[in-house]
C-alpha cells in the first residue's frame, strides 16, 4: 500500500459517521421499511421487466440474484448512503493497506495479504511460508515424505478448532475427490471424534497437522496428545515422531515444548476465523495439491479486488452485506439461514457461523460504549435438498420470518441436465420462487372447489394450505464449485462481514466473549479430577458438578 493511498485512507476517516443512528440515511431506511417493507415481492415484480437484471451482481464467476429481497430503488439508494456514510469505503483501504483496525488488540486485519499473488506480494514473509508449505506437500503427496517405517502418508489429521478447523475442513469437503492422501478433521476433545478417526488409519502412513495460532487451545493439545501416544503405541520411536507431526502456530515456544520440531507460522494479523489462507491451510494443500490451493488463493484475490474497486452499487459482497443489514435492522429478521443445494458444501453453514457471528456477534462499539442498534443475526442452515424435508415447513408457514441465501453451483458439463441435476437445482429455484410468491388464496380456493370441497371443509383446507410468502432470498450461483471460485465465494463473505461490522460500528476481529467459558473451563477441569475439592460455583452448576463426580465414583 504506498503512503498516498494511506494518508488518504486516513483523511476520509476523519470524516465518516461512527454510530449508524446518527447518519441521515438511518432514520429514512427506517421510514421506508415502514412505508413499503410489507409491501409484497409480486408486486415488486409486477411492471418492473428489468428488476430481476438490475438486482443482480456479478463477480469471478459469482452471480447474486438479490432480486427477491424487499428492497425498491429508494431503499437500495438509501443502503448505498448507509455504506458511504458509514465511511466504509475509507475503512477498506485502512484494512487493505494493513493498519490495525482490530482496535481492542491493536493489530491489523491483514488476511487480503495471504491470497496477493506471488508477483504483487504485500508482505513477503507470506510467500517464503507459502513456498515452505508446497515443498513440504509436494514430498508429502509424491510419496518421497514417508512414515517411521518407509512407506508413503495415504492420511492426514488436522487437529484443530474453530478458525483452525472450520475453513479447512469446508474447503477440502468442497472439493476432494477421493484423492490420497485423504484429509481428515478432529476438533471436537470429545474422544469419539479423535478415535473415531484413527480407528480407521494406519499410524505408519498417517500424518498429523496440529493447528492452533495460540497454540493454547485445551482441546486441541488434549487430542494431539492422544494422537501422539496412538502413533508411539503403534512402534514409532521418540525420533519418529518428526515424521508424523508437523505443527501450524503463531506460538513457536510453546511449539517446541510440545515436542514438535516442524513448524509453519503465520501471524497475529491473522484471524483464526480469516486464516484458512495462511499455513493453516496446510492441509488443504497437502491433501488437494499447491495448484489448487494457489486457485483458491487467486479466487480470493479475484474477489478482493473486486471488493475494492467496484461501486458499491454493482459490488457482490458489499449486497450481500446490505441485504441483510435491511432485513436484520429495519424489518427485524434476526434469523438468517444458508442452504448450499450441494452435498459437498453441506460444512458452509457452520464455516459462516464463525464467521459472522464470532465477527459480529458484538454489543459494544468500536468506541467501546453499547451498540446502538442490533447486530449479526442467528446464522443457520443446512445442505439442500435435505432441508426443505427438515424445517422448510417453519420458512414457508412458520411464525418466525426468517431470510435466506440458497448457495447454488453449477455442474460440471459432465454432470449438467442429468436427472439428479435437474431435480437439484429445481428445487433450488422452487423453494426460493415459493417462500417468494407463497400460495394464492384465490387461486387455491378454485383448485379445492375443483377436488370437491365446500363449506366448512374447504374453509379450513385453505386455511392450513394457503401461505403468504414474500420471504426474501438471495440466491448465489456458483459458475462451478472449483478452487477458483470456492475462494471467491468465501472472500466473498469474510468482506460481507467486514461491511456490516462497519455499519454496526462494531469491531470485527475479536472474540473477547469466548474467553470467559474457557477460563471457568480450566477451573472444572480440576474440580472434576479424583482427588480434588471442587471449588464453589452457582448453585446449579455444584449439583450438576456434584452429579458427575458421583456417577464416576468421586
Ligand atoms: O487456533 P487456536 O488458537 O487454537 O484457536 C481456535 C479458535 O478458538 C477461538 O479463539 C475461540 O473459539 C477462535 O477464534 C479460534 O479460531
Amino acid at each position: 500500500m504506498c503512503f498516498n493511498a494511506l494518508q488518504r485512507a486516513r483523511r476520509e476517516r476523519l470524516t465518516v459517521m461512527s454510530d449508524p443512528l446518527a447518519t441521515q440515511s438511518w432514520p429514512r431506511l427506517e421510514a421506508l421499511a415502514r412505508a413499503r417493507g410489507g409491501r409484497h415481492l409480486t408486486d415488486l415484480f409486477a411492471n418492473d421487466d428489468t428488476r430481476a437484471q438490475r438486482y443482480t451482481a456479478t463477480a469471478c464467476g459469482l452471480t447474486l440474484d438479490y432480486a427477491k429481497q424487499r428492497i425498491d430503488d429508494d431503499t437500495r439508494m438509501a443502503l448505498l448512503e448507509l455504506f458511504d456514510e458509514q465511511g466504509v469505503a475509507a475503512a477498506r483501504e485502512a484494512m487493505f493497506a494493513g493498519e490495525p483496525i482490530n482496535t481492542s488488540e491493536d493489530r491489523a486485519v491483514w488476511h487480503v495479504a495471504l491470497r496477493a499473488p506471488d508477483a504483487d506480494p504485500m508482505y513477503a514473509p507470506v510467500h517464503e511460508v507459502r513456498q515452505a508449505m508446497a515443498a513440504f506437500a509436494e514430498e508429502v503427496r509424491s510419496g518421497a515424505w514417508t512414515g517411521f517405517d518407509g512407506q508413503t502418508i495415504t492420511d492426514v489429521v488436522n487437529i484443530g478448532i474453530g478458525g483452525s478447523d472450520l475453513g479447512p475442513r469446508f474447503v477440502c469437503e468442497s472439493l476432494a475427490r477421493h484423492e490420497i492422501p485423504r484429509a481428515h478433521f478432529v476438533a471436537n476433545v470429545d474422544p469419539h471424534d479423535l478415535d473415531d478417526t484413527l480407528a480407521g488409519l494406519d499410524p505408519a502412513r498417517t500424518l498429523v497437522i496440529v493447528t492452533s495460532k495460540s497454540f493454547g487451545t485445551a482441546e486441541t493439545l488434549a487430542n494431539a496428545r492422544v494422537a501422539r501416544r496412538w502413533l508411539i503405541a503403534a512402534g514409532a520411536s521418540e525420533a519418529d515422531i518428526a515424521r508424523h507431526f508437523v505443527a501450524v502456530s503463531t506460538n513457536e515456544d510453546k511449539v517446541k515444548a510440545f515436542g514438535i520440531e516442524r513448524m509453519f507460522g503465520f501471524w497475529d494479523w491473522v484471524g483464526g476465523r480469516y486464516s484458512l489462507w495462511s499455513a493453516v491451510g496446510l492441509s488443504i494443500m497437502v491433501a488437494l495439491g499447491s495448484e489448487r490451493f494457489a486457485a483458491l488463493l487467486a479466487g480470493a484475490h479475484a474477489m478482493d479486488q473486486h471488493f475494492r474497486d467496484t461501486p458499491a452499487a454493482d459490488n457482490l459482497p458489499v449486497w450481500l452485506a446490505l441485504t441483510g443489514i435491511w432485513n436484520n435492522n429495519f424489518l427485524g429478521l434476526a434469523s438468517h439461514c444458508v442452504v448450499p443445494y450441494a452435498q459437498r458444501m453441506a460444512n458452509l453453514p457452520s464455516f459462516l457461523q464463525q464467521l459472522e457471528m464470532e465477527s459480529n456477534g458484538k454489543s459494544v462499539t468500536r468506541e467501546g460504549a453499547p451498540t446502538t442498534v442490533a447486530t449479526v443475526p442467528t446464522i443457520w442452515g443446512s445442505v439442500g435438498t435435505n432441508a426443505q424435508h427438515a424445517y422448510f415447513q417453519m420458512l414457508h408457514q412458520g411464525e418466525l420470518a426468517v431470510d435466506l441465501d440458497f448457495i447454488l453451483p453449477l455442474s460440471a458439463p459432465e454432470d449438467a441436465g442429468g436427472e439428479r441435476e435437474i431435480e437439484r437445482v429445481a428445487n433450488c429455484l422452487a423453494q426460493a420462487e415459493a417462500l417468494m410468491c407463497g400460495r394464492d388464496r384465490q387461486a387455491l380456493r378454485g383448485e379445492l372447489e375443483a377436488e370437491g370441497l365446500s363449506g366448512q371443509a374447504l374453509e379450513h383446507r385453505l386455511a392450513a394450505r394457503q401461505f403468504a410468502g414474500n420471504r426474501p432470498s438471495n440466491t448465489l450461483v456458483m459458475d462451478a464449485l472449483d478452487a477458483h471460485h470456492l475462494g471467491a465465494l468465501i472472500a466473498a463473505y469474510e468482506h460481507k462481514a467486514f461491511v456490516q461490522g462497519m455499519i454496526w460500528n462494531i469491531n470485527s476481529f475479536d472474540q473477547w466473549g469466548v474467553e470467559l467459558g474457557k477460563a471457568m473451563a480450566g477451573q472444572l477441569v480440576k474440580d472434576l479430577a479424583a482427588d480434588n475439592t471442587p471449588s464453589a460455583h452457582d448453585g446449579s452448576t455444584d449439583r450438576l458438578l456434584a452429579q458427575v463426580r458421583a456417577h464416576w465414583g468421586r
